[in-house]
């Protein structure tokens, strides 16, 4: 390691600006400096390339069809889980208070609960919050009160500590107005017991689990994450330690599962299956999951097994390659009733290209979590675009800006892990200036605890 990685990676706070600079020096990203032009139909290489270009499926309309096969399963059973497992799963039954909030007339200050006009006699005794039933206070009586205890029987108001003072009889005087029923917070002024809170199909926040709690919830009835399997195919990967010998670290099985329980699912496995047509097939026949996600083997070479396998076993291929860079040899199948694949290219980023692209429509619908708004920022550079197919490149938001990062090659995750979102370059590329749709990142909408737990 080199004295200025050694600062870098020491660094604490690795600013914004040091990313960019790290992900934008000129002349080091060959693969994205020049428009990728499409070899013309004679020059492709054998029919299965030609066969692949004719049917591949817009960008747009890929997402549409993933949606749609979502649809079209049975919506399962809801689950009553609990409060502490149920972060971002999304409500299956309305969230109605199960009591008054607060549940009884409650002091909002620190300070004496008064009865009548002032001075008032002070109580030797005090009220606590959490404590028993406080005895009811007769006209021109006072008693020290905390934020959040029951306000006793008869109470006019609550005066806050700073605005009262005891003069040397010990009794309480108001240094300013009291007003009837100041700091004191009704029974039932948040909501009734049966008031609806929250709607079904709202997502559980970290608030919303507050709220529950505080509504007298222990558990929440809700839609049960999509349960998906990851089968990580090629023989050239890696588990641990360097890149040797031909051999490369396997970037996608530490990469999607936090990745898809961002998106709404459950990961019950990750499979390393090499390049092995056998195992493929005896794992997809025998998964129960409703949705597999390969990862390698969707192109044409002689160990890509996907579209073999998903033939042997009679699947519908719903997306057969999709007019985007990179990823566009991912697919869609419906493997079995109720079980789709989805099948990511080898490529690192090509895989989140069709993770974005086929997975989180499909995961999000599954999981019935609400569409992300659409939404559009100007880009700060121009990007290069394919002449035909719609390109997700990496980006940053900064000053209501999408800067774009390089660095964005099919086989480099080095943009996109610096990365706020992608942005969907149309065919032919964009200017500086012009306004672009925007994906997020999970991890910078919801923030790493939130979506990942
Ligand atoms: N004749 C053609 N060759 C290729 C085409 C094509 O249309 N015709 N498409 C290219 C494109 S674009 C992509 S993307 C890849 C897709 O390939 P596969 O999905 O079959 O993936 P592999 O060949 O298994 O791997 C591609 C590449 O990615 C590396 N890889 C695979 N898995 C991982 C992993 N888990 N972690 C890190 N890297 C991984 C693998 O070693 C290869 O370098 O096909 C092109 N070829
Ligand atoms: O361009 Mo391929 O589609 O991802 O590398």
């Amino acid at each position: 390691m080199t004295a200025a990685r050694s600062t870098r990676d020491d660094a604490e706070d690795f600013d914004v600006e040091e990313v960019l600079a790290l992900v934008k020096e000129d002349g080091a990203n060959p693969e994205t400096r020049s428009v990728p032009a499409p070899a013309p139909e004679g020059e492709q290489h054998g029919r299965r390339a030609a066969h692949a270009h004719h049917q591949a499926t817009p960008w747009p309309e890929a997402r549409v069809v993933a949606e749609r096969a979502a649809r079209s399963v049975p919506r399962r059973a809801p689950v009553s889980v609990p409060l502490d497992a149920s972060l971002g799963l999304v409500l299956a039954a309305p969230l109605t208070a199960l009591t008054d909030l607060p549940s009884f007339d409650t002091s909002a200050m620190d300070g004496w609960a008064v009865a009548g006009p002032g001075p008032w006699e002070v109580r030797e005794d005090g009220v606590l919050a959490g404590h028993a039933e406080p005895d009811p206070l007769a006209d021109g009586e006072a008693v020290r009160i905390a934020t959040g205890a029951r306000i006793p029987q008869d109470v006019t108001a609550v005066l806050r500590t700073e605005h009262g003072r005891t003069d040397d009889k010990g009794r309480l005087h108001a240094t300013r107005e009291v007003v009837h029923g100041q700091d004191i917070r009704p029974r039932g002024q948040e909501c009734r017991g049966g008031d609806q809170l929250l709607p079904v199909g709202a997502l559980v926040t970290p608030a919303v689990l507050g709220l529950a709690a505080a509504a007298g919830y222990d558990t929440l009835v809700a839609v049960p994450r999509p349960r998906a399997e990851v089968f990580v195919l090629g023989d050239e990967l890696l588990t641990e330690g360097l890149p040797q010998d031909g051999l490369i670290r396997d970037a996608l099985g530490p990469m999607l599962p936090p990745w898809l329980r961002a998106l709404g699912a459950e990961v019950v496995a990750v499979r390393r299956l090499g390049d092995d047509a056998k195992a493929l097939h005896k794992a997809i026949s025998g998964s129960d999951a409703d949705l597999i996600v390969t990862t390698g083997g969707t192109a044409a070479g002689p160990v890509d097994h996907v579209h073999p396998t998903l033939r042997r076993i009679g699947a519908e291929l719903l997306v057969d390659g999709v007019q985007v860079r990179p990823g566009h040899p991912m697919l869609l199948a419906r493997t079995k009733e109720n079980q789709h694949l989805v099948g990511l290219p080898g490529n690192p980023l090509a895989a989140v290209s069709g993770l974005l692209t086929l997975a989180e429509p499909l995961v999000r619908v599954l999981a019935r979590r609400a569409a992300p708004e659409p939404y559009a920022l100007p880009l700060k550079d121009a990007v290069h675009g394919h002449p035909y197919d719609t390109r997700l490149v990496p980006v940053v938001l900064r000053a209501d800006e999408a800067v774009p990062l390089h660095y964005n090659g099919p086989a480099m995750l080095r943009g996109v892990a610096a990365s706020d979102a992608l942005a969907v370059v149309p065919p032919g590329g964009a200017r500086a200036g012009q306004e672009l749709e925007l994906l997020d990142v999970p991890w910078a909408t919801a923030g790493i605890d939130v979506c990942f737990t």
